[in-house]
């Protein structure tokens, strides 16, 4: 193996155990899809990836970027591998989509950017299918349904524009290289691409659970008066005692459209 130090500040947690990298391969759909990688590292998902489709990968990492080049010079050079050498937030925000054409996400992510980089996957309209290796707990808050203790905003999110999300698998700390404190999982979600994200929405959601633990009347109350509130549970048949993962995500939108209806109108 090459002599490279993995950097806590990148989140650098190599996957080495093969039959989970071929768990994840054939996890892949099978669509024309083009790949996109975020964190290629040393290459050992790549690897795996570039035999089947073309991939685009960004990775931050300079120390790394050398690497790849020359284990995949081949590839770059029959352009079935194109490398991006820069933070993939940053590319995020000056291209608005990873890729030119349609595409599956498919990494082992870093963790301390796991859930920003799923949410600007989100509103990339070119990206269909997001498989991605993440901490267990983000995982089953992307993947949780209404009721589940998990449910929050970003589960009501998630459900709103895709068609399907859920847990493949879970990986154990012993499949990295070097290991990581917590669980992993795999995390599948295919998008629905007729659906877009509303921000006015995400906002509307990020007050309901202000205080998840708490009524979802009393977290509303900081957007809405009494009696907005009153009549909003009395025109949805809602219980007072509701709480916020109680609530179903059609209902959320149902509720969202209330409010900015009666906002409107002021
Ligand atoms: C968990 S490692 C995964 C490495 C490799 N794909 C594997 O499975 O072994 C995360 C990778 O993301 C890269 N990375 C971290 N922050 C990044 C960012 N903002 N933009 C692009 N890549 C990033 C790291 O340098 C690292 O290569």
């Amino acid at each position: 193996m090459e002599k490279v130090k993995a950097k806590k500040e990148f989140g650098q947690n190599f996957l080495k155990d093969s039959s989970i990298l071929d768990k994840i391969i054939q996890s892949m759909p099978q669509n024309n899809n083009h790949i996109v990688e975020i964190g290629p590292g040393l290459g050992d998902l790549t690897k795996n990836l570039v035999k089947y489709k073309d991939v685009t990968a960004y990775e931050v990492d300079t120390d790394l970027i050398g690497i790849l080049k020359s284990k995949f010079a081949t590839e770059i050079e029959n352009r079935r591998f194109d490398l991006k050498h820069i933070d993939v937030l940053r590319a995020w925000d000056e291209l608005k989509s990873l890729h030119s054409m349609k595409y599956d996400l498919i990494a082992n992510l870093p963790y301390y950017i796991a859930t920003n980089i799923i949410l600007r996957a989100f509103e990339d309209e070119l990206c269909e299918h997001i498989i991605v290796m993440v901490q267990k707990e983000v995982a089953e808050k992307f993947s949780a349904k209404v009721n589940d203790k998990e449910y929050s905003s970003l589960g009501i999110i998630t459900e709103t524009i895709s068609k399907e999300s859920k847990i493949l698998f879970d990986v154990p700390p012993t499949a990295f290289d070097p290991m990581p404190k917590v669980t992993s999982s795999i995390l599948y979600i295919k998008k629905d691409l007729d659906k877009k994200v509303d921000k006015d929405f995400n906002r509307f959601l990020k007050a309901c659970f202000v205080q998840p633990r708490k009524k979802l009347s009393k977290n509303l109350s900081s957007i809405l008066d009494k009696s907005e509130i009153l009549s909003l549970y009395n025109e949805l048949g809602l219980n007072d005692n509701l709480r916020p993962h109680e609530v179903s995500s059609s209902l959320y939108s149902q509720m969202h459209t209330k409010v900015k209806n009666g906002r409107d109108k002021k």
